[in-house]
């Protein structure tokens, strides 16, 4: 569904990704996980075409990810959720339909919503909803979208770890449901395990020295989720679950 080859991105004066050579199957759901800094947005924007590759081709379901942007075949959802203040809930949600001139179908919206938790939520404006209900609208919109694959960036890094525990659940269920192809990004190896079939992780050299820098991003390690499906919060006391943790902290910290 995603295929990117020698993909690197440099701005100005900085080269923040190389070498990217990536696969993401149909239905699958990827995250990514690394320090700061690293080109995890890049990477992301770079599969959105929001950001034009300096070499190598990105290409979305056989197409440049511009095209299949235009097709509303691509949603974003990111930590700041770009939520309209002057629209309610669900008039949030269809909007990005009618702007894709498909359509709105509010009760579509209105059971979306109800399936991510805001039952009675539905006309209230984001002012009135919290940092989580606000997060839920953003992707209850993506999902509502229609769109084959979501790019997600840290959508739930301003959350509380609790409400991020809850958040990641729910996106499950949703994943279950949809079927849609995810690429996830986050500074947390617990939930990139928890979520992703497969996990990236994306490291600069010299990384490990947060004074040193200059040298872009790659992929330096890859781990295929080994946790049975449906998940849930009971996973996270597990044994395996804590393993495969371990594993991809040791790949950040330079360990393979
Ligand atoms: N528009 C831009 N112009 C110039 N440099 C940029 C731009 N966007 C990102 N960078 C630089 O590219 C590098 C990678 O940034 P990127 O945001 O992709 O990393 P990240 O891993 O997503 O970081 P974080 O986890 O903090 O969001 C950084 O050095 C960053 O400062």
């Amino acid at each position: 569904m995603i295929h990117a080859e020698n993909l690197s991105v440099s701005y100005d004066d900085v080269d923040a990704l190389a070498d990217v050579d990536l696969d993401v199957d149909e239905g699958e759901f990827v995250t990514v996980v690394g320090p700061s800094g690293c080109g995890k947005t890049t990477l992301l924007r770079t599969i959105g075409g929001l950001q034009e590759p300096t070499t190598g081709t990105v290409t979305v379901d056989g197409d440049p990810p511009e095209v299949a942007q235009s097709a509303a075949r691509l949603g974003f959802v990111f930590q700041d959720h770009t939520l309209l203040p002057w629209k309610s809930a669900v008039e949030n949600v269809t909007f990005l339909r009618r702007m894709a001139g498909k359509d709105p179908d509010p009760a579509g919206a209105r059971d979306l919503l109800t399936t991510t938790g805001l039952d009675g939520f539905e006309d209230a404006r984001p002012s009135e909803l919290s940092g989580g209900m606000k997060q839920r609208v953003a992707i209850a919109r993506a999902v509502h979208l229609g769109a084959d694959v979501l790019l997600m960036d840290e959508p739930f890094g301003e959350l509380d770890e609790i409400t991020r525990d809850e958040m990641g659940v729910e996106i499950l269920r949703l994943w279950r449901k949809n079927r849609k192809t995810v690429v996830f990004v986050t500074h947390s190896v617990p939930e990139a395990v928890f979520l992703g079939d497969r996990c990236l992780v994306v490291a600069a050299d010299g990384d490990a020295d947060p004074a040193a820098n200059g040298s872009p991003g790659r992929i330096v390690a890859e781990f295929d989720i080994d946790l049975s499906r449906p998940r849930d919060e009971s996973v996270f006391g597990s044994e395996t679950f804590g393993a495969q943790v371990a594993r991809v902290r040791g790949a950040l910290h330079g360990d393979t």
